[in-house]
């Protein structure tokens, strides 16, 4: 199966034509309800659909939260495969949120199922986390080489919990996260437009200053929304890399829904506010 264009290519082209903005597809019990939907895999898969259905065709990325469909077992990972092939098709990249990490052995089981191109749930990235080590990532590094698929490593994550590991300082002097970003630096050296393996960080993590963001590579920023942080917190926290910067929204548009015209409207403010703090109005 020949490969497909690198992920940073792609992703740089639609966010150039769409803006950068990322929907997160979070099927929580309580949107669910909100939504007046059961839940059950009735409601999860008319939930997802109608996400799809409002802002794939308009919004540069889309990141499904695979935690709440695996929740309903073989239907609901039957359902999740329908909604990421839908989104694809409707022309936005998909960012499957599954955040896998192992032992470097079964780490390669991982990237086949989510990263090899003709696995059904085959993405255009993967979350993953380097906290087996950052060389535990080598088998996905590969495979997402082969087939043009990319990743997103967990270096500076949006939770308070986050820093005990993410902020501690090893023997060199550099924190974990610094060493995670230095890494990506390494992988994406040399690529264009650019590359293909990005980094997970926070746009609630305030203060970046002491972070080398330039990784040449995409930034994955959850956050936006109902964690606090907005559109115009974007350029303080990623300074130049800003450019880079994937902002992820999911419970700030979701909470809109059922209307597919109100999630439209709700992703469309948020694309918006984006393109200005991006462009610099
Ligand atoms: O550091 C991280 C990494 C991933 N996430 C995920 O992003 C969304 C955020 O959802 P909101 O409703 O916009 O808060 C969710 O899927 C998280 O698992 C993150 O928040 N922080």
């Amino acid at each position: 199966m020949s490969p497909l264009e690198p992920f940073g290519a792609r992703l740089r082209r639609v966010m150039d034509e769409r803006g950068p903005l990322c929907v997160g597809i979070d099927p929580h019990a309580s949107l669910l309800s909100e939504w007046g939907l059961n839940d059950d895999v009735v409601g999860l898969e008319r939930f997802s659909r109608t996400v799809v259905e409002a802002v794939a065709d308009r919004v540069a990325v889309m990141k499904p939260q695979s935690a709440f469909f695996e929740r309903f077992g073989a239907r609901g990972v039957a359902v999740l495969e329908r909604v990421v092939e839908e989104a694809r098709a409707a022309g936005a990249l998909v960012v499957m949120d599954a955040k896998r990490g192992d032992i470097g052995s079964t780490m390669a089981g991982y990237a086949e199922a989510y990263l090899r191109k003709d696995a059904p749930l085959f993405s255009d990235a993967l979350t993953v986390s380097p906290y087996l080590g950052y060389g535990s990532l080598s088998p996905a590094v590969a495979l997402a080489r082969e087939t043009g698929a990319g990743l997103f490593v967990l270096a500076l994550t949006s939770n308070p919990e986050g820093p005990e590991v993410q902020h501690a300082v090893r023997a060199d002097g550099r924190t974990v996260g610094a060493t995670v970003l230095a890494h990506l630096a390494a992988e994406n050296a040399g690529e264009e437009p650019l590359g293909s393996f990005g980094a997970v960080v926070g746009a609630t993590v305030g203060d970046l200053s002491s972070y080398d963001l330039d990784i040449n590579g995409p930034i994955l920023a959850p956050g936006v929304g109902a964690q606090g942080a907005t559109a115009a917190d974007l350029p303080t926290v990623f300074g130049a890399a800003v450019r880079n910067v994937v902002p992820n929204v999911s419970r700030g548009v979701l909470r809109h829904g059922p209307d597919v015209g109100a999630l439209r409207a709700a992703a469309d403010r948020f694309a918006g506010e984006i393109r200005d703090v991006v462009a610099g109005r």
